[in-house]
């Protein structure tokens, strides 16, 4: 299990900030084996904070990160694969010479970097790219050479920085896919994202971060049952004012108003809508992981 506990960072002051910018106020959360973890919160929460710490880029101030029981030191890291915010490819490098060299640094032989780095050029489908220079690949093409670089020496764990930002859907699919196998294969697998439908799709736990603060962290099942079901009306073309005094709000798309209430009396609701129009959807939804997000955060 990587287990991350209680972070703290703060950052030294710049003139618009004398006292120093808190970054973390004790972020913590752990990973098992074969799950995958995905860490949201708004820009500058503190997700690259708390990864550059797992990673041993940043030091916390305090608080520690653990595997399988014992505290991170460089070798525990160095199996570990990692993809940065900032990316950290060689421009100029050939492909398949870029991640043979990863593999190399990461402790694998000549011959099994040579096997990982052909496998996983033609897994993430850059092989037909292979001899072209990195500067010379799309975003998307440079995303899956990061991604193999993350993976060549075939990690304990893998931390990953919002490695599907920028994005086809086709690369989404494939980066997916590759992280699932790791998964599956039993390797705990950390990603940040913005893509909330994404993570929602993908992950089986899910870390909110706000303000360098944990803020809800669990599976989607666990966080969605934290929050109350929302009754969702469509209404074609009701009377004006139908909805006026229940609890809840109407948005209008041309002749249908949908109303969104949470609590109240649902029978009551259902009365209404009858009386005012043609009533053509009544039922509970499910809170989104956005809506989650943003509950949370607010
Ligand atoms: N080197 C640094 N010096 C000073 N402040 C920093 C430094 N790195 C991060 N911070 C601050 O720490 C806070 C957390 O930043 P961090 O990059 O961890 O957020 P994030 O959640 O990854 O954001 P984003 O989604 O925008 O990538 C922000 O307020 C940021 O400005």
């Amino acid at each position: 299990m990587l287990e991350i506990s209680e972070l703290r960072k703060r950052f030294a002051g710049g003139p618009d900030a004398p006292g120093g910018k808190v970054a973390l106020d004790g972020v913590g959360f752990s990973v098992r084996p074969g799950e995958m973890y995905g860490f949201v919160g708004a820009n500058g929460a503190g997700k690259t904070t708390t990864m550059r710490i797992v990673m041993g880029v940043l030091q916390a101030d305090s608080g520690s990160v653990s595997w399988d029981g014992r505290l991170l030191d460089y070798d525990a890291r160095r199996r570990f694969g990692y993809m940065p915010e900032e990316r950290g490819l060689y421009q100029k490098m050939r492909v398949v010479e870029q991640i043979e060299y990863f593999g190399r640094l990461h402790g694998l032989s000549a011959p099994a970097a040579r096997k990982a780095t052909e496998e996983l050029m033609e897994r993430l489908g850059v092989a037909e790219r292979r001899n072209d220079a990195v500067q010379a690949l799309s975003l998307g093409n440079q995303q899956r050479v990061q991604l193999a670089v993350a993976l060549v020496h075939d990690p304990e764990v893998l931390v990953l920085d919002e490695p599907f930002s920028g994005l086809d859907p086709i690369a989404v699919d494939a980066l997916a896919t590759t992280l699932q196998d790791r998964c599956r294969g039993g390797v705990p697998v950390i990603f940040s994202s913005h893509q909330l439908d994404l993570v929602e799709r993908l992950c089986d736990s899910v870390g909110i971060v706000a303000r360098g603060r944990m803020v809800a962290s669990g599976t989607v099942a666990e966080l969605r049952a934290a929050e109350s079901d929302t009754l969702r009306v469509v209404v074609r073309d009701p009377a004006p004012g139908w909805a006026d005094g229940l609890p809840g709000t109407v948005t209008v798309n041309g002749d249908r108003h949908v109303l969104r209430v949470s609590g109240g009396d649902d029978q009551e609701v259902l009365r209404r809508a009858m009386k005012a129009g043609r009533v053509e959807h009544f039922g509970v939804e499910q809170p989104t992981l956005t809506e989650i997000f943003k509950e949370a955060v607010a």
